[in-house]
């Protein structure tokens, strides 16, 4: 259905096809989570076509809207030429409006390049509660836009302005939108004086613990349900699931089960992103093209829950207690060590790469990675997880060469400008102390507590923390509230001790 295959006009034989096609008409988002930027990704991971007009540009991150420059309407109405007038738009989609005049505009364009459906996501105000329409947008929505739309997207607070004011922020109007065939009934069928199809987003239910939207057909209610996601990252949901019905429209499904195509993509794209870190504000972006994670070189290759409880061998303790690295190694693990890490300075490369293989089999059956310090060579040779850099080894960007971009790389780090290093050199996360004064390695300098947390704030990457780290000052680390403090690496003579 999604495919229109037919013969070329001038080229005997052969068919050509094309795709459906949704041109939205919105504002861009330089930090791609909202806006054009959405739209674009929702329809390609829909696999369809999605061509932009541009009505405004965003200075915008995860932390809100920086800054709003419109753009004139005579160049949105020869953006709008340029597409409609060319390229079989089956659908158009609308987000940010910023103008009385570019809604004029569009709605000359669309009265004269006939669609086959408009979908109106009515954007007035951003998640971060950032100003995205003027006041004079929401008469010529009202009455010029919205008459020619086939389906209306609103939030709670846009649903609010377009009834003219009727709250639905309080406890009791959660109540009516759960129990659609009350009050909300009848101010949804006021809705539909002018429009057919009218789509009510809960996303901002506050306390819900479920993300429900009603769906008003212009005969019937429904209810579509999904749990509410716990997550920062729903920067762009209403963007994204608007597009996604428009995508859905333009291969040809019912409206109803274009709604419930995109909120079950919307929600699974929440479900994907959930643990995905964009930005250092409350509202991060969620990955539109998660479907593609399936492409094995596009694996992340290292999750940082990993460093949660870091080991690393020793090869005196382990001499001392008369027990091989790969026996520490099994007790580590069993002790609660979430990666492992071989630091066996004085091995002899044959011993190193025997020791490596027996202890990758136990690693890799408990979904433990495996790094190997220093030695890229044993690492390579065994198809290790990955290395431990320090800063005297091989330098991490030319590590990062040899070993791809598969394998898992940490550089120790006591400085910020090893700190920022380490990340422009493709590192995946800092090790840095020690923290406290050591005796496994005595000649080490202690960073302390500040330059723990000097690391951490210099760095995107995630941070374990190293050295002298037990039960009496681990209360000192974690109060020191880092976000990018990730986990704790102990010697395994201390991790295995107890077990
Ligand atoms: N935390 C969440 N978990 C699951 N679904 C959500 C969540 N937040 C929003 N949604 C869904 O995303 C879509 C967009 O809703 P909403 O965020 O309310 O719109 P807008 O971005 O316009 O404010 C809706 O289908 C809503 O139910
Ligand atoms: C350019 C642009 N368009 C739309 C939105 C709304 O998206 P959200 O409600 O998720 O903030 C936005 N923030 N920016
Ligand atoms: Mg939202």
């Amino acid at each position: 259905m999604a495919e229109v295959r037919t013969a070329a006009a001038g080229t005997p034989g052969r068919g050509y096809w094309r795709l459906p096609h949704v041109l939205t008409v919105a504002g861009s988002d330089s930090g791609a989570g909202a806006g054009i930027q959405a739209d674009i990704k929702a329809c390609g991971a829909a696999g369809v076509y999605c061509s932009s007009v541009i009505t405004a540009l965003t200075a915008q991150n995860t932390i809100g809207v920086q800054r709003v420059c419109s753009i004139d309407e005579n160049m949105v109405a020869e953006q709008l030429r340029s597409v409609l007038s060319d390229m079989q738009v089956d659908v158009v989609k609308t987000g940010m409006l910023p103008s009385a005049g570019v809604i004029k505009v569009l709605c000359q364009n669309i009265k004269e390049f006939p669609v086959r459906a408009v979908v109106v996501d009515p954007v007035m105000v951003s998640t971060s509660g950032d100003l995205l329409s003027g006041p004079t947008t929401l008469t010529g929505l009202q009455q010029e836009l919205l008459p020619l739309a086939d389906i209306v997207t609103p939030n709670l607070k846009e649903a609010s302005a377009l009834l003219g004011g009727i709250s639905l922020n309080t406890i009791d109007d959660i109540v009516l939108l759960l129990n659609p065939y009350m009050n909300m009934e009848l101010a949804l069928a006021n809705m539909y004086t002018w429009y057919r199809n009218v789509l009510v987003k809960g996303g901002d239910l506050p306390n819900s613990l479920d993300a429900i939207d009603i769906f008003y057909d212009g005969e019937n209610f429904h209810e579509l349900y999904g749990p509410r996601r716990m997550t920062r990252n729903t920067h762009g949901t209403g963007c994204t699931l608007a597009s996604y019905i428009a995508a859905e429209l333009a291969k040809g499904f019912s409206m109803l089960q274009a709604v419930q195509e995109a909120k079950t993509f919307v929600d699974s794209a929440l479900l994907h992103s959930q643990d995905l870190m964009i930005g250092k504000g409350p509202q991060g972006p969620f990955h539109h093209l998660f479907r593609q994670q399936s492409i094995p070189s596009q694996k992340p290759r290292f999750d940082a829950k990993h460093l949660l409880l870091y080991a690393v061998t020793d090869s005196a303790m382990n001499r001392k207690w008369g027990r091989s690295i790969s026996e520490a190694v099994e007790a580590s693990i069993e002790g609660g060590a979430t990666i492992v890490q071989l630091r066996e300075k004085e091995a002899e490369a044959g011993e190193f790469v025997e020791a490596t293989m027996e202890c990758l089999d136990i690693c890799r059956t408990s979904g433990v990675p495996l790094l190997i310090n220093d030695r890229i060579d044993i690492a390579l040779a065994c198809d290790a997880d990955g290395v431990h850099l320090g800063q005297t080894d091989m330098p991490a960007g030319l590590a990062r060469k040899i070993l791809g971009p598969s394998k898992i790389i940490g550089v120790s780090c006591k400085t910020a400008e090893q700190a920022q290093k380490a990340w422009a050199d493709g590192a995946d996360y800092i090790g840095c102390g020690g923290v406290f004064p050591t005796t496994t390695k005595q000649d080490n300098l202690t960073v302390g507590l500040e330059g723990l947390r000097t690391v951490c704030l210099a760095s995107q990457l995630p941070v374990v923390a190293i050295g002298g780290i037990n039960s009496g000052n681990v209360q000192s680390v974690m109060q020191l509230g880092l976000a990018n403090l990730k986990g704790l690496l102990l010697c395994l003579g201390f991790l295995t001790r107890s077990v």
